[in-house]
């Protein structure tokens, strides 16, 4: 069984709240689509906007290798010819051999929203396909609340499809406009359509009621084989159906092809192209593609995922192109510890009481606010020293930090004095900063760079502060502070928790330092 992947990220997805794509990212995100092998790409509304049509200008000079572009807009205005309306005529001009258009097929919509008569409204209809395929062109039609309207007059709601499908169109899809269907009313409805008409047909779901990929998937598991939604769920209101879980659930569980051989293994990495460019974060917990979607916790699932995957794993995450992970926290037991260190000390055994010390060490820790999932760098030193590995590079013996206040444009506000010992020598220094906890990794770094030059070459990329207990202690409350470092060649994370922001972040910074320093001792 095949299904045709129909993605409209750069229509129905520009249509959500916080998207604005410039015509350069529609470009990378359709290259990214093709490259992945959807079949069709409905990259912009011609007749809405001017970046709309220029990018169909735009890509009249680009070549696909798998997916055909497609140009979306209305059925022509009531009372109007289709060949002077301005909307068709913008379809023409965007040069794609596929266009979709989208008709009423709702009652309601046509006498309530439109404005017009339902005979008017099929005419709007069968002119407007007739005209564009007079053009040469290959037309999809999109039934507007379809099933919406089949509820409302189910006879009106037929007969908009048959007079697409009587002028020519290729596909009639079946748009849950509104979100609110349910999938066994869907069923029932694409039964009754199949009687009906004989055209190809498609479903356009939208997430409203969150059922937008079980309605898809269910659509195409009922005949259906046009499957249109936006890569990432992207779209007006709550979204439209997410494809990336889409097309895995087609593929991996029900076997319905629909991208080109071996090609699903880029489906993560395409997710995150498709969100980086859309300016937003993956979404973590989405399905098969977000970064959490492999990642175990608890401890029982760890163990059991150590023992076999398939314990706490519906498929195996490099089906996909995801990775699995397992993360360290109270939650966690000993096989989670063995999982995180088996890189660095293979050959220990779970029964090892090492371990059970380490477990322990981060109970107590995460207790008085600690949070190690987002700090790998901590918990590893907690595992070296725990292990005897680790032996001390300096010791601060002391610090101070000094404050100025209002601060003067172009100049420090803070000021650091530390006192450390490296192998017995004693080592007092001073630096300004741009607030204390600047300051003091400043003069941190001068105490013992001249012991260490490799420091020079480590510098902070991140810096986040938490206030744990805020409502209850005010201005008293503990305060975890999360650090990332980098040398240029790798990151790390640590973590730091004190009722002083400035000890938590010295913490945090001190675990920094130790972890580099350790690295590069024991490469
Ligand atoms: C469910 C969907 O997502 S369908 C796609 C919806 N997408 C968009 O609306 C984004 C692009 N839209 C736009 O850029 C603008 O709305 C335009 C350029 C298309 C039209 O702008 P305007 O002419 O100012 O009209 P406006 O947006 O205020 O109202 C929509 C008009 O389209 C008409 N219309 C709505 N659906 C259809 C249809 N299927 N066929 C023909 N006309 C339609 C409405 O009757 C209304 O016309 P009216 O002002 O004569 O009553
Ligand atoms: C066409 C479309 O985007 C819809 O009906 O939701």
């Amino acid at each position: 069984m095949r299904a045709k992947i129909f993605d409209s990220t750069l229509r129905d997805g520009a249509q959500a709240e916080g998207i604005s794509f410039l015509v350069g990212d529609k470009i990378k995100i359709a290259k990214a689509l093709d490259e992945l092998g959807v079949d069709f790409i409905e990259a912009g509304n011609p007749g809405s906007n001017q970046k709309d049509m220029e990018f169909f200008h735009v890509a009249k000079g680009l070549t696909f290798k798998h997916s055909k572009l497609v140009a979306f807009g209305s059925t022509r205005r009531c009372n109007g010819e289709a060949s002077s309306d301005a909307n068709l005529l913008a379809l023409l001009e965007a040069g794609t051999d596929y266009v979709c258009i989208f008709g009423k097929s709702w009652d309601f919509h046509v006498t309530q929203i439109i404005n017009t008569t339902l005979e008017e409204n099929l005419l709007m209809i069968k002119d407007s396909i007739r005209f564009l395929i007079s053009k040469g062109k290959h037309v999809f039609f999109d039934a507007e609340h379809f099933f919406d309207g089949y509820k409302s007059n189910k006879e009106y709601a037929i007969k908009a499809l048959q007079a697409a499908e009587e002028a020519g169109a290729e596909c009639l899809v079946l748009c849950d406009t509104n979100g609110g269907t349910f999938p066994d009313e869907m069923v029932e409805i694409i039964k009754d359509v199949k009687k009906n008409v004989h055209t190809e047909l498609g479903i356009h779901a939208h997430n409203d009621s969150g059922m937008a990929i079980s309605l898809s998937v269910l659509a195409v598991l009922n005949g259906v084989t046009q499957v249109q939604g936006t890569f990432l769920g992207y779209g007006e209101r709550c979204g439209n159906a997410n494809l990336s879980a889409i097309i895995a659930n087609l593929e991996l569980k029900r076997n319905v092809k629909c991208l080109p051989d071996g090609n699903i293994k880029d489906l993560t990495n395409t997710a995150r192209v498709v969100a980086e460019i859309s300016n937003f974060k993956l979404l973590s917990t989405l399905p098969y593609v977000g970064e959490t979607a492999f990642a175990h916790k608890a401890g029982m699932h760890v163990d059991g995922v150590f023992k076999n995957s398939k314990s706490f794993e519906h498929i195996s995450p490099d089906l996909v192109g995801n990775e699995r992970k397992f993360l360290i926290s109270e939650v966690a037991g000993k096989a989670t510890v063995l999982a995180k260190i088996e890189k660095i000390y293979p050959n220990v055994e779970k029964n090892d009481p090492r371990l059970s010390m380490i477990i322990q060490r981060i109970k107590d820790l995460e207790y008085l606010g600690y949070q190690f999932e987002g700090a790998d760098a901590s918990f590893e030193l907690i595992v070296h020293k725990t292990f005897g590995a680790f032996k001390p590079f300096f010791e601060v013996l002391d610090f101070k930090t000094i404050g100025e206040g209002p601060s003067k444009a172009n100049l420090h506000s803070s000021a650091a004095i530390i006192k450390v010992s490296v192998e017995g020598i004693e080592e007092i220094t001073a630096a300004n900063g741009d607030g204390p906890v600047d300051a003091l990794n400043e003069a941190l770094r001068k105490a013992i760079g001249r012991f260490y030059p490799i420091l020079n070459m480590v510098h902070l990329s991140d810096y986040k502060v938490r206030i744990l207990d805020g409502k209850e202690s005010a201005t008293a409350a503990k305060t975890r502070v999360l650090i990332e470092s980098t040398d240029g060649a790798s990151t790390w994370s640590t973590v730091g928790v004190s009722k002083d922001i400035i000890e938590a972040s010295f913490k945090a910074l001190i675990d920094s330092i130790e972890y580099k320093l350790f690295k590069e001792n024991n490469k």
